[in-house]
């Protein structure tokens, strides 16, 4: 059974987010949490390549350019790609906050199409916190930070330590991973008290 819309609604006791002393500063760019990553990994062939700057509080802006591979329809972005290109962006509010989190629950409003080549505007909030599950929301912009809202998303995440991915993940890419210098350094700066 799916969970009702109300799971994203923060309950009461809510509070609201904080951004963390040593979060990048506003304007700076995010680099990739994880080089394979679909969304931001430099190295993923594949991927979405999202270019992600530190906002304002606990916030965070995106740009990503729809590319003839993230078609659905003829000449138009597949829906599955926009959202993952929302559930990225508000993941990438783990930089501002410091704390490592995953999607417990995205709901995607698609309001126009968005044709190959777009630049989409990407930007994203925390809007409150309670205890381990942080309320995030994005919008997609088409061709401007101001232009007109084709996609928007509320979501759930939920605070993990890193035992969740050195649990959960592949043994190779674990491995990997944990051998990687740089991999390990994101790692710790995402996760406040390891
Ligand atoms: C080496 C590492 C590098 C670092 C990498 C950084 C990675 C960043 C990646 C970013 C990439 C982009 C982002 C991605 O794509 S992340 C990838 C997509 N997401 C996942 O794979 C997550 C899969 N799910 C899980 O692993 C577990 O279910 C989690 C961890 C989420 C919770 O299981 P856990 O056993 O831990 O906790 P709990 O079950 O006690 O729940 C806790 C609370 O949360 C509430 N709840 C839970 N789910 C839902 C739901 N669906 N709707 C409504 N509520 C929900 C629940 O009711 C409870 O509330 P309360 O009772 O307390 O009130």
């Amino acid at each position: 059974m799916s969970a009702p819309t109300s799971s994203l609604t923060p309950p009461e006791g809510a509070r609201p987010p904080v951004r963390h002393p040593d979060a990048p500063a506003p304007g700076e760019l995010l680099g990739a949490h994880y080089d394979q990553c679909f969304g931001c990994g430099r190295d993923q062939a594949h991927g979405l390549h999202l270019e992600t700057r530190a906002g304002e509080g606990v916030s965070v802006t995106a740009v990503f350019t729809v590319k003839a591979a993230h078609q659905g329809a003829p000449g138009l972005a597949h829906g599955g790609v926009l959202a993952t290109a929302l559930d990225e962006t508000i993941g990438s509010l783990s930089w501002v906050l410091r704390t490592i989190a995953v999607t417990g629950r995205l709901e995607t409003d698609y309001v126009l199409p968005v044709p190959v080549d777009t630049e989409l505007h990407l930007d994203a909030r925390v809007t409150a916190v309670h205890g381990r599950k942080i309320y995030g929301t994005a919008t997609g912009r088409i061709g401007a930070p101001d232009g007109p809202v084709a996609v928007r998303a509320n979501a759930l995440f939920i605070e993990v330590k890193v035992d969740h991915f050195i649990e959960n993940g592949r043994d190779t890419e674990i491995r990997a991973a944990l051998e990687d210098p740089d991999q390990v350094r994101v790692a710790r700066a995402f996760e406040v008290n390891p």
